[in-house]
């Protein structure tokens, strides 16, 4: 697999639609600690400012907009994202074999392109809310199956739980593989929505490449104290 930037070990979710607040976090948040991840709520309401925001900072840039739709539309996508200079991309690998090829073929591996990523089975849902949409056998089944074909389409890596973190480093491996896990929350704090989550220090150890947190920090009165304490533990 050919070698791609490198990834920030943190990516703290900006999740508001708030540019102020984008702003304030972008300046107590510490680029040598983390990346910056932006995503539908903060780019629908900001747009790629907020990239440009967070670059200017000094912050890699995981652009988190899930694409998921027809190949020819996702591809274009893609080539957009990619033209905002960020570190990562992503798309659902739900959306089948044939989009996961046309994102790879819109995103040519290689160092001046981002790294491209399928999420697999989102944090927040369990066996039951997957039973709800016909499937049966589990999260961790369903994640293996869709990493298999994400890792066929030559993607980088997969968004999946940490919990599913070692079995996903077997099938992207080294320093190129990624396996980037949100849902990851510091024992004591609230779950929120988040259903399959990890400790930030037993998620590193099950092989997740890249932890996403969010509320953990940026709800903290203290947001860059915390992500410092987070990183001490780590
Ligand atoms: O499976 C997924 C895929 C993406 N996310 C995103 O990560 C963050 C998590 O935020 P927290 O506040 O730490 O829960 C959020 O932006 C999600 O859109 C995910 O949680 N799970």
């Amino acid at each position: 697999m050919a070698c791609h930037r490198s990834q920030p070990r943190i990516y703290v979710a900006l999740d508001t639609a708030d540019e102020g607040r984008v702003r304030d976090l972008l300046a107590v948040l510490d680029p040598s600690l983390c990346g910056v991840k932006i995503g539908k709520e903060a780019f629908t309401a900001l747009g790629p400012r907020a990239v440009e925001w967070a670059r200017e900072r000094g912050f890699p840039v995981f652009l988190d907009l899930k694409f998921h739709d027809i190949p020819n539309t996702v591809a274009q996508a893609c080539r957009a994202a990619a033209d905002l200079d960020v570190a990562l991309v992503n798309v659902h690998a739900s959306g089948g074999r044939r989009m996961l090829e046309a994102a790879r073929e819109a995103i040519a591996p290689g160092a001046d392109t981002p790294a491209l990523i399928a999420v697999t089975v989102l944090t927040s849902m369990e066996d039951a809310d997957l039973v709800e949409i016909g499937v049966s056998d589990g999260a961790e089944a369903q994640v293996e199956r869709l990493a298999r074909l994400t890792a066929d389409m030559g993607l980088d890596g997969v968004v999946c739980s940490a919990r599913e973190a070692a079995a996903m480093r077997a099938l992207f491996p080294g320093e190129s593989g990624l396996v980037v896990t949100p849902g990851v929350r510091p024992a004591g704090s609230a779950r929120d929505d988040q259903r399959r989550v990890v400790t930030p220090a037993e998620a590193l150890a099950n092989g997740a490449t890249s932890l996403v947190i969010g509320r953990p920090v940026t709800a903290a009165a203290e947001p860059g104290k915390t992500l410092e304490a987070i990183v001490a533990e780590l």
